[in-house]
């Protein structure tokens, strides 16, 4: 016994353990004594001290991930930034997003046929502006990763200003309606996903939606962009746009619809890595969570 205290409802009794080991039971014999029992505000078990060591490691790294982030003299500059970028591409899409669901609650399926004429120069500045998607991992601004973002914005880029900037005949197909309608609606849950996580904070409802919407909306973004690019397909040949010269011999030229037939294919091959890509971060995203709440 090192210690003992009375008061009057009990005799607090404090001993020190000769050899540091978990104890089956109080007493030598199995029968504990009814007047006897352990203090349970210091009880302790194997899976209590497991957890203890867990929460201690993670304290640990997080003091180091700390120091290492504070050692960072621009780390207030680039969330600034990015910050900034995450809120320009969330008003932008939301504008389209909001523009596009009033004008088809007014319009109804006619809104399909001018969508381009009212959207385009707003999605053109959103999706230039998405280069950066490219550029910041590259900086190391964050941790995306180079491959995912560079199919994503060129894979998008091809439709917006290829098929349907350039050829006037795709422009008031509805087709451009649902391929806009798509992209926009999970713009507007990830950048407001992005911007939370530059001040540090995540909401579990934007968190989900961030990392679940895609699974619906990926392939039938990828559906509608293919639709576009059949469609576009008659008019490159029609219109010998972009054909390719060839030596007289095997004919006059190489229509472009023949390199879009080919991309058609790497598209699929596009949504196929980047939904393997978005699994990961989302099994990633929470298993971390799960172990958090443990
Ligand atoms: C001419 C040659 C062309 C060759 C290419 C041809 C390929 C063609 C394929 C075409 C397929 C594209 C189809 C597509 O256009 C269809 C659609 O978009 S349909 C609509 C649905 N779409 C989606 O859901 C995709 C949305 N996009 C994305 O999710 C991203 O762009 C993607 C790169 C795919 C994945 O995102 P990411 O890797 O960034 O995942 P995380 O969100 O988990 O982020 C990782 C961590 O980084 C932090 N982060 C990232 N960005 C920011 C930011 N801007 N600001 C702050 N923080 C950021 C994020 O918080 C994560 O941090 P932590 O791990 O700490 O949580």
């Amino acid at each position: 016994m090192i210690d003992h205290k009375s008061t009057q409802r009990q005799v607090d009794i404090k001993i020190k353990k000769q050899e540091e080991r978990w104890w089956d039971r109080l007493t030598l014999q199995e029968k504990k004594p009814l007047f006897l029992g352990p203090d349970f505000d210091r009880w302790l078990d194997e899976s209590d001290a497991e957890m203890e060591l867990q929460t201690k490691e993670e304290k640990i790294n997080k003091i180091s991930v700390e120091s290492r982030i504070r050692k960072d003299p621009y780390v207030g500059l680039k969330r600034g930034y990015l910050f900034v970028y995450n809120l320009v591409q969330f008003l932008g899409f939301s504008w389209i997003f909001v523009n596009m669901t009033v004008r088809l609650f007014i319009l109804g399926q006619d809104s399909f046929y001018d969508t381009f004429h009212t959207m385009a120069d707003m999605m053109y500045f959103c999706q230039m502006m998405a280069v950066f998607e490219v550029i910041n991992p590259l900086l190391g601004l964050v941790k995306t990763g180079f491959v995912p973002a560079m199919i994503q914005v060129s894979g998008r880029n091809v439709i917006l200003f290829v098929i349907f900037g350039i050829l006037e005949e795709m422009q008031n197909k509805p087709v451009v309606f649902f391929v806009f309608y798509l992209w926009s609606t999970i713009e507007i849950f990830r950048y407001p996903f992005y911007m939370l996580a530059c001040i540090g904070t995540d909401w579990e409802l934007l968190t989900w939606l961030r990392y679940s919407l895609w699974i619906p909306l990926y392939p039938l973004g990828v559906i509608a962009e293919a639709v576009a690019l059949v469609q576009s397909l008659p008019i490159f040949d029609e219109t010998r746009l972009f054909s390719l010269p060839l030596p007289a011999v095997l004919g006059h030229s190489l229509s472009f619809s023949y390199i879009l037939q080919l991309y058609l294919v790497i598209m699929f091959l596009g949504l196929f890595f980047n939904f393997r890509h978005l699994s990961k971060q989302r099994r990633r995203r929470y298993r971390s969570r799960k172990r958090k709440i443990h």
